[in-house]
């Protein structure tokens, strides 16, 4: 493992009343560093993310940022760590525009009015940053954005934020070819930005991609964590489908036996 992670997660365990859904996970993410969670429908991902984000409580388990034992218990916690979720569906505010999508529940103000002209241009800044030249006016709603224009704001959202973790949840799922290829350079730049990047993808074209690390879950365990260039996509797919790899030779949790 290249330093400390940014985010670490171990032993991690946490049920809805008699149904397991996670136990003993260990999940570590690195800065300048696209990890792919990947797991089959059910596998444990969504709720993974949503303990580390403070949505759920753990039941045991410790998790660590930037090597500091923390305690996430909201999302407010995870967004003064520097740890944001981008949601496929939920990114965005259709009635509100970009700018508007950017700043919202932080916005900048002047005295008591919104200091719009400062918001505009910090927008403008950040997604000029991240070479974004697809988006036409930053006063448009975010109705009358494509698939990809929203992914793209709301990634950038992230980075305006300073966000040191980003987690993406499916960014691709709904996009042609040309736009997945865009908002996938877009988060291999993140990740070339210092931030640690966690992809969750069924995709695997994606995730061979821009992927620096594999984590794959199996029914609520981490059967592998593994570099990239360590694995074939059928050893990933056993991983994920059967929950370990005969030809990878790796105990639990994704360790080496
Ligand atoms: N609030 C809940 N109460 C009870 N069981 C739940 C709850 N949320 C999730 N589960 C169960 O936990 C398991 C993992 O679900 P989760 O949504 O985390 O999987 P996932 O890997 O994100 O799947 P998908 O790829 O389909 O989104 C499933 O069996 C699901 O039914």
């Amino acid at each position: 493992m290249s330093g400390t992670p940014l985010l670490e997660l171990r032993g991690i365990d946490k049920g809805f009343g008699p149904v397991q859904v996670l136990r003993d996970v260990h999940f570590a993410v690195h800065p300048g560093e696209v990890t792919a969670l990947v797991g089959d429908n059910g596998a444990g991902k969504s709720t993974l993310v949503k303990c580390v984000s403070g949505i759920y409580p753990i039941d045991s388990g410790q998790v660590f940022f930037e090597g500091r034992p923390v305690a996430i218990n909201s999302p407010r916690d995870a967004a003064s760590l520097g740890l944001e979720v981008v949601y496929q569906d939920l990114a965005l505010c259709d009635n509100l525009d970009i700018v508007q999508n950017m700043f919202l529940g932080r916005e900048k103000r002047s005295g008591l009015v919104l200091d719009e002209p400062t918001m505009e241009q910090l927008a403008a800044e950040t997604l000029a940053s991240l070479s974004v030249r697809t988006v036409k006016s930053l006063r448009q709603h975010a109705s009358s954005l494509s698939g990809g224009q929203r992914q793209t704001v709301a990634i950038a959202k992230a980075v305006l934020w300073n966000s040191k973790v980003v987690i993406l949840d499916e960014p691709t799922a709904a996009l042609g070819v040309a736009q997945t290829a865009q908002v996938l350079e877009l988060v291999r730049r993140l990740a070339d930005r210092g931030l640690a990047v966690v992809l969750i993808s069924h995709n695997m074209n994606d995730v061979f991609a821009i992927s620096d690390r594999i984590a794959t879950l199996y029914l609520g365990r981490m059967a592998a964590q593994v570099k990239t260039t360590d694995v074939t996509h059928s050893q990933i797919v056993e991983l994920i489908t059967a929950g370990r790899s005969g030809e990878l030779g790796l105990a639990e949790n994704g360790g080496p036996r």
